[in-house]
């Protein structure tokens, strides 16, 4: 019988690999990914993951699902937030590090939030997880965006120091996937 499959709409390698572990193999269904740098708006949170959904959607003409990572700084007041890609781009780890040379307080939140646009369907329905952490200088691994400068709260690693399944038992993308998972195997007759 062939499995029913959902389809993940992301540039980024390294979140796709993450989802597939996470979701792993009980997950009702097969997860294929579409590779479509998408434009991202600028916005709150939510607006940012629901807009990116729906021009998703309009471009494969079908049910989709993305995701947007936010990075905030609370001395920020949650900046730079869904802006962390290009802050990372051009400051590099030491520069998000160094951001914060000013404040005391270097308390950030990961924030995750998948988007899902049911085919033709204007109502983009949110999943989100959030993990608090410390921002600090880079430890560990680069191969995965600002993992190396964010110390989860409880631990002594950085996301980058981690091994790859502790990550994923505690990550913002987890606690976002945990969420996705039961509305999918609630609801197993979509998409
Ligand atoms: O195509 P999409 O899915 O949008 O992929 P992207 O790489 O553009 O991702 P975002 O727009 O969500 O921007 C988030 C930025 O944060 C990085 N990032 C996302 N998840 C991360 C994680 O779990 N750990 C570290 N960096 C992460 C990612 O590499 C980007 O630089
Ligand atoms: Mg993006």
């Amino acid at each position: 019988m062939s499995q029913r499959t959902l389809t993940f709409v992301t540039g980024n390698i390294k979140k796709l690999e993450e989802v597939k572990a996470i979701l792993g193999a009980n997950f009702p269904f097969e997860v294929t990914s579409h590779k479509l740098d998408l434009p991202e708006l600028q916005g709150e949170i939510n607006e940012v993951s629901i807009k990116k959904c729906q021009e998703a959607a309009r471009r494969l003409r079908k049910s989709v699902v993305v995701e947007d990572t936010c990075l905030c700084f609370n001395a920020l007041k949650g900046l730079p937030g869904p802006y962390i890609k290009w802050f990372l781009e051009k400051l590099e780890p030491e520069g998000l590090t160094k951001l914060l040379t000013g404040w005391e307080d270097k308390s950030a939140e990961a924030v995750c939030t998948f988007a899902y646009c049911p085919s033709g369907d204007k109502d983009v329905i949110l999943f989100q997880g959030k993990t608090a952490g410390t921002i600090v200088s880079p430890r560990g691994t680069r191969d995965f965006g600002w993992d190396c400068v964010f110390q989860p709260d409880g631990y002594n690693l950085t996301y980058a120091e981690m091994p790859k399944h502790e990550k994923n038992k505690i990550s913002h993308r987890y606690k976002a996937l945990d969420k996705l998972r039961t509305y999918f195997i609630q609801n197993s007759e979509l998409p």
